[in-house]
């Protein structure tokens, strides 16, 4: 997969199948979009998604902790066969196009055969373009549209929106399903206070960005891709507050059957169970104990998934 980014000067010059948005999460309803480009791909077209890029959190204040880092979405689509990520900065310059111009655009710089979008996809000038400007222009341009409708559960659409309420409750079993995949978090592993050999539990230390989503403090069954292979783990999500001083938000992570130094590398930490909620303990001597209590529950739940 090609990723173009922080830049708009750039040219797709192989006919090329389209969809915009932000996909946050990449979730089971986007994939109903996926499967449409799917067909595109099939033709002989390329499959690009065009995306904006991510406004920092501290920048817009309405602006929520998202499923997946830009970083994360790149290794998302890469695995869904995207052939190329545009992903752009969201300058004035954009805000400020009709829709028939947004689309102009698109096409001077992709040769854009075939766009699928989502009923409730919104462009152009302060949203106003909507899928029906999309078929309206199909044949102006020279593409072809393709809308799909939006996949439900329960009676309720599937959005990026209700995955993060489900995971800002701890219901990883909901939010995995909607996502259909399990949520994760990628980072490098970093060093800690070293205290987790010294009572047998070493833990791999992440600290998220500040705008990832993470599910609420606390302890979790999770999956872990480390060095190319797949290993069952334990996670806490937290401050640690049993360890004196102030410690950054992070997740740590102790890996069932593996030896060796993680130090540098990336990990991917996917969360499938809220086990318990993260405590203050008296010592570290009663904080080892529940630790050795909760790998019990979290392999026996692994080991009869
Ligand atoms: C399964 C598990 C449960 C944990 N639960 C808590 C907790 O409830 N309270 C807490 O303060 N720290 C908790 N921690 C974090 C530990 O304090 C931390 O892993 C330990 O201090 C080692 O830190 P280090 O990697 O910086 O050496 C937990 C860690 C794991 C792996
Ligand atoms: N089974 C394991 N799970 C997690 N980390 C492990 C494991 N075995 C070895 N390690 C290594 O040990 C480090 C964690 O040890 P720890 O004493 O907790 O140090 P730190 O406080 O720096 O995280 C990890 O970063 C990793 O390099």
């Amino acid at each position: 997969m090609k990723y173009i980014k922080d830049t708009l000067d750039f040219k797709i010059e192989e006919p090329s199948v389209i969809t915009l948005g932000k996909f946050d999460g990449l979730h089971t309803g986007h994939r109903y979009l996926m499967d449409a480009m799917q067909k595109g791909k099939e033709q002989g077209l390329k499959c690009v998604i065009f995306t904006f890029d991510i406004p920092p959190k501290a920048i817009h204040k309405d602006a929520y902790s998202v499923l997946s880092t830009n970083e994360e979405k790149a290794h998302i689509f890469a695995e869904a066969g995207v052939d190329y990520l545009v992903e752009c900065p969201f300058t004035d310059e954009f805000r400020q196009l009709s829709p028939y111009a947004f689309l102009q655009m698109l096409k001077e710089k992709i040769n854009v055969k075939m766009i699928v979008a989502g009923t409730d996809f919104h462009f152009g000038y302060q949203r106003s373009g909507t899928y029906r400007e999309l078929q309206q222009y199909a044949d102006d341009l020279g593409y072809e549209a393709v809308i799909v409708k939006k996949k439900q559960y329960k009676g309720e659409d599937i959005s990026s929106t209700r995955i993060r309420a489900r995971i800002a409750e701890g219901d990883m079993e909901e939010a995995n399903y909607l996502l259909g995949y399990s949520y994760f978090l990628t980072g490098p592993v970093l060093h800690g206070n070293e205290i987790g050999r010294t009572i047998g539990i070493p833990t791999a230390n992440q600290r998220p960005e500040t705008f990832k989503l993470l599910p609420p403090k606390g302890v979790y069954a999770v999956k872990v891709l480390a060095e190319g292979k797949q290993y069952d783990g334990i996670s806490n999500v937290g401050c640690k507050p049993t360890i004196e001083g102030i410690n950054p938000m992070g997740v740590e992570t102790f890996l069932f059957d593996y030896s060796g130094d993680l130090y540098g590398k990336d990990i991917r930490v996917s969360f499938l169970k809220f086990i318990r909620p993260e405590q203050k303990f008296g010592s570290l001597a009663e904080l080892k104990a529940q630790m050795d209590r909760d790998i019990l529950v979290c392999k026996k739940y692994l080991n009869a998934e």
